[in-house]
């Protein structure tokens, strides 16, 4: 896959050839993968395709049965504390004490990370400001919606101070406004430096917030990249371009561009065009100067979920 490696940071989690096996199946078949500070990495793929066990292995939960992960630079089953200590976990329902409350609960999280108490509090008063739950820092979490939860699983990464996130479909279950807030505060947390790690079914959020992203399909990393370098490569052209434009062969002119694959008439004066690249400004030039009038010129950004159907039918139809 095509992405400059060069604009993105230092790699912070790197999988060689890692396999995890149940029995006769495989979870995850010889992964390679590398992750780079400050990157907002979204894990796609069916179900059963190895998200979460990736994310396991990742955590030094479970034991690889091949290849090697190094997360920080450090084994994360051998080295689970140094590992635990700088790596936050949110999986898709974030465990808390009920009967504790939200204060309660990041003080816990603080002490058993060796965080001294006169710094812990400090970072639960900030941490609970960021995620909008101020309010509540005294009231039990038995009470609290699961978006709260949500938002608190992130407080916890907060005070915990954790480098990378991993997150197990964090919005499932929320609805459209928290899912909102929650993908924000994921996007604030990314901006200010931490690496993001999630697995989601949802596309369009996946989209909307990550810079990578790696389609799994039957425990491979099947397609590794930049959405459009993933269309690039499975749907042919990664920009798709619509124009109208009076007083020419816009088909034609559209057929002379540098980068172009395809033109399509849509309309009586419009075109759709697939491109490889971004041809809006040499679109405008050949119509300007074969005496066209453009009267509309938009890109439409290829969404995730065409790239992804599109490609379960490829796998299906070489099956
Ligand atoms: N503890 C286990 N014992 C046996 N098989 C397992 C175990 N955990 C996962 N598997 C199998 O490993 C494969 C990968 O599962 P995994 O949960 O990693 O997929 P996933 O991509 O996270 O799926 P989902 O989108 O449903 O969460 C599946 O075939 C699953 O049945």
């Amino acid at each position: 896959m095509s992405t400059d490696t060069k604009t993105l940071g230092e790699p912070v989690i790197e999988a060689r050839g890692l396999t995890k096996r149940y029995g006769a199946a495989v979870a995850v078949d010889a992964l390679d993968l590398t992750i780079h500070r400050g990157e907002v990495f979204g894990l796609l793929g069916p179900n059963g395709a190895g998200k979460t066990t990736t994310i396991l292995l990742l955590l030094g939960l479970t034991e690889p049965s091949g290849g090697t992960v190094k997360v920080l630079g450090r084994d994360p089953l051998r080295e689970p504390l140094a590992v635990k200590r700088r790596v936050g976990y949110l999986p898709d329902a974030v465990g808390f004490y009920d009967t504790m409350t939200a204060r309660e609960n990041l003080a816990y999280t603080a002490r058993l990370g060796g965080i001294r108490e006169a710094d812990a509090a400090t970072r639960i008063d900030e941490a609970l400001e960021r995620v909008r739950l101020p309010h509540v820092r005294d009231r039990k979490v038995q009470t609290f919606s699961r978006g709260m939860r949500q938002r608190l699983g992130i407080a916890e990464l907060l005070v915990k101070r954790s480098e990378i996130a991993i997150l197990d479909e964090p919005t499932s279950g929320l609805d459209p406004q928290s899912t909102q807030e929650l993908l924000e505060l994921i996007t604030r947390l990314a901006r200010d430096g931490m690496t993001i790690v999630l697995s989601s079914h949802l596309l369009g959020m996946v989209q909307a917030i990550c810079s990578r992203v790696a389609l799994f399909n039957a425990g491979k990393a099947a397609l590794v990249g930049r959405v459009d370098e993933l269309a690039g490569e499975v749907l042919g052209g990664s920009h798709v371009v619509e124009f109208e434009a009076g007083d020419c062969d816009g088909l034609a002119i559209a057929s002379t561009v540098e980068g172009v694959l395809s033109a399509t008439p849509t309309g009586p004066h419009a075109v759709r065009v697939d491109a490889d690249r971004d041809v809006r400004a040499d679109l405008a030039r050949a119509i300007t100067a074969a005496g066209g009038s453009l009267t509309r010129l938009s890109m439409d950004r290829t969404s995730l979920d065409e790239v992804y159907a599109r490609y379960f039918e490829q796998v299906q139809h070489a099956a």
